[in-house]
């Protein structure tokens, strides 16, 4: 299969994230079979299939957690599995449901984090990171233990930010939350991608994804099957993708 990488931006030249022909599973079972997928510098791309059928497989793949038995797995050029450790440092992986030190303050749960990644940074670069990621001030000194799933998300980010990291990589990100949170979702996601950042997103919201990917990507028993990428006002023909989808089970 070709990818179609958006061919305006410099920084396309070089990918972020990389999986070519990648066979790989757990122990004697294979869940990917010759699996295609990049991602590009400045690009979302959204990740798309039925229960089991290898999204979570995928970004475990980048993480190093997931290791293939043929194939290349690059993460800013570096492969995870010869090399986990520094292709983590590229990364970061936000989770369906983020995990915080819930007695600690979302300020100190990113300089924390960012301590243990060995980024220390000063106050006012994580009050940066935390206004761009978007979270009301008045919540930066408070425990996170009553935040939503959104404003967890935020903390996320904002450490994602503070980490200056080239690659993110979402699982479910917008399952349980509201329309008005997922379209803050949405527009810090275009922060992100106008800093440069690569960002692959599993999900099973097929309108979600097409109001803010750059392309999609159909996965099906652990292979690519097909990928549309965003064009003109309408961006995707979204009935067109889920009729064409939802009929052979790759879509809910
Ligand atoms: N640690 C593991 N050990 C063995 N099998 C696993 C493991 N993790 C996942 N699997 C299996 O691999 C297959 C693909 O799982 P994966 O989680 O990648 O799918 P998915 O597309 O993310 O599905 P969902 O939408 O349900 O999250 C499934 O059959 C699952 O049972």
């Amino acid at each position: 299969m070709t990818h179609s990488i958006p061919a305006s931006s410099a920084a396309a030249l070089h990918l972020a994230l990389e999986a070519v022909e990648v066979v790989a599973g757990y122990g004697a079972r294979t869940i990917l079979h010759g699996l295609d997928l990049a991602v590009a510098p400045g690009e979302i791309y959204a990740l798309l299939g039925a229960n089991g059928a290898g999204k979570t497989t995928t970004l475990g793949l980048f993480l190093g957690f997931v290791r293939p038995s043929s194939g290349r797995v690059r993460v800013n050029g570096i492969d995870p599995g010869v090399d986990p450790t520094r292709a983590r440092r590229q990364l970061a992986y936000i989770p369906e449901n983020v995990a915080l030190y819930e007695h600690l303050s979302a300020r100190e749960n990113v300089a924390y984090l960012l301590d243990l990644a060995g980024e220390k940074q000063d106050a006012r670069a994580i009050g940066e990171a935390l206004s761009t990621a978007g979270l009301d001030s008045a919540a930066y000194e408070r425990r996170v233990s009553g935040f939503s799933k959104g404003m967890r998300q935020k903390v996320s980010i904002a450490l994602a930010l503070a980490r200056k990291v080239p690659a993110l990589l979402l699982d479910e990100p917008t399952s349980g939350l509201d329309p008005q949170a997922t379209a803050e979702f949405s527009r810090l996601l275009g922060v992100l991608r106008a800093q440069d950042v690569a960002i692959l997103m599993v999900t099973h919201d097929l309108l979600g994804a097409a109001e803010v990917a750059d392309r999609i990507g159909f996965i099906d028993g652990g292979t690519l099957i097909d990928e549309a990428t965003a064009s003109g006002a309408e961006r995707f023909d979204v009935r067109a993708l889920h009729r064409r989808y939802a009929a052979q089970g790759t879509l809910p």
